[in-house]
Formats: structure tokens, sequence, C-alpha cells
């Protein structure tokens, strides 16, 4: 079973473009949940752009399902998860200025860093998941750092998928191939639509988790956002 775990980023994109307080964001993670979703992830990146850090810290005492933090660990995002304690944080190399989330981690060249923060998530109880590109080489790396789980950068998959590449998945196969052989959990997102995720999930042995925001968003503007969680629910069954 995958659980899906929603990425409300998007929900605050609209709302700071007013600089008001609709829609309103801890509205939509509770309604998302009483959907049925199986998570809630958020990404607060230093500009606050979308997700602001009060967000947080608004959302940890209500969200009842997972709490997934997502972002580069640099202190103040550290000091954040550590404060709000959510059931996971993924960690992400993304620079300051990138319009979203463009590669993994490369954790032969930052593993002692790596090392050091997942340490201090794990000794506060927070699971974790580094982000990683689809390179079994990244996903042998990972068991090193001590992460529990790795997060699949799906963007590659999807974009073949899109123009009727299935082979795209292959990278995928093999990286879930290493992440069972040597014990990680896999978590995956990026790009992933009603269109990919079924043929992801079916060919993605173990994937515990997909957190999924822009094409989610996206989808619901035309079909409600209940209707369109019970489809992916019905699809990562
Ligand atoms: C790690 C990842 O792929 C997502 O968190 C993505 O970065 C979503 O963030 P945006 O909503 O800012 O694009
Ligand atoms: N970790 C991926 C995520 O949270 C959502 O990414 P996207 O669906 O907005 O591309």
């Amino acid at each position: 079973m995958t659980k899906l775990s929603v990425n409300i980023n998007k929900i605050a994109t609209l709302r700071n473009s007013r600089g008001g307080d609709v829609p309103n964001v801890l509205k939509a993670a509770k309604d998302i949940e009483g959907f049925g979703a199986e998570g809630i992830t958020v990404h607060p990146r230093p500009d606050e752009r979308h997700i602001r850090y009060q967000d947080v810290r608004d959302l940890a005492p209500v969200v009842t399902t997972e709490f997934n933090i997502e972002g580069n660990p640099i202190k103040q995002f550290i000091d954040l998860v550590l404060e709000n304690k959510p059931t996971q944080v993924t960690l992400v190399p993304d620079a300051e200025d990138a319009i979203t989330s463009n590669a993994g981690w490369d954790a032969i060249k930052h593993k002692d860093f790596l090392v050091e923060v997942i340490k201090e998530f794990k000794q506060n109880g927070i699971r974790t998941s580094i982000f990683v590109d689809p390179n079994p080489k990244m996903v042998e790396a990972a068991v090193n750092t001590g992460t529990d789980r790795v997060e699949l950068y799906t963007e590659a998959f999807a974009e073949k998928y899109a123009q009727g590449n299935e082979n795209g998945i292959l990278p995928y196969v093999e990286c879930a191939k290493v992440a069972q052989e040597v014990g990680l959990g896999i978590n995956a997102g990026h790009d992933l639509s009603l269109k990919n995720i079924k043929f992801f999930k079916d060919n993605i042995p173990g994937l515990l988790e997909v957190s999924i925001g822009h094409a989610l968003i996206a989808e619901s503007l035309y079909e409600g956002l209940e209707s369109v969680i019970n489809q992916y629910l019905s699809l990562l069954k």
C-alpha cells in the first residue's frame, strides 16, 4: 500500500498572491485529510514564497495524518523541524533561487553533513528521507548517511512518460531494487499526476509514499479536491 501525502505548497502560493487568508491553508489541510489523504507535505523555502515558517508551526498541531516537512537543511530549517517534530523530514538540496526542486543529493560528496543532520533528526524521533536522483549509486550511498528512506526524484520519469516513453521507469526500478537490498524505505515525488501515478506505482516494488502537489492541485481546479484525492487513492491501492 502506497500512502498519498498531499503537498499543499500551491494552496499557500494562491493565498499569498492576494496577501490575505484565502484559501486558508489549515482548513485545506484538514479537508484534504478528511477526503482520505494519508499525509500532508510542506516545503518551506527561505523566501517563504509559498508555505511560511509560521504555517508549519500552525499546521503541526492540526495535522492528524503523517506530517512531512521538506527542505534544504539550513540552520533555520533544522530549527523549524526540531521545534515542530513532524512524522518525517525530507532533505532536499534545493538552491534558494530555484523555482522548484531540481536535483537530488550527492550522497557521497555530502555524506558527513547528511550523517550529522540525520542523526539529530532521528534522535528527536523524526523519520528521515533524502531526495535523490534515480541513480542506484546514490541510493547505495544513501544507506551510509543513516537515513530511513530515500525519495526518488520523479521528474525525469514524468517527462519521458508524457512523451510516450515507458523506459523512463527503468532507472527507478533499479533504484528500488537497490533500496530494498540495503534496507531503505522508498518514497517518490515530483511531477507525479493522475496520468502517470498508476504506471509508476505498478512498477516500483515497495513504494511506501508519494508526495504530490502541483498536478494534484491543477487537476482539482477542474474536478475538485475530494474527487481527485479519491482517484489517487484508488490508483495507489
Ligand atoms: C522535493 C520536491 O520535488 C517537491 O517538494 C517540490 O519541490 C515541490 O515544491 P514546489 O511546490 O515549490 O514546486
Ligand atoms: N516531494 C514532492 C512533492 O512534495 C510534490 O512535488 P510536485 O507534485 O509539486 O511536483
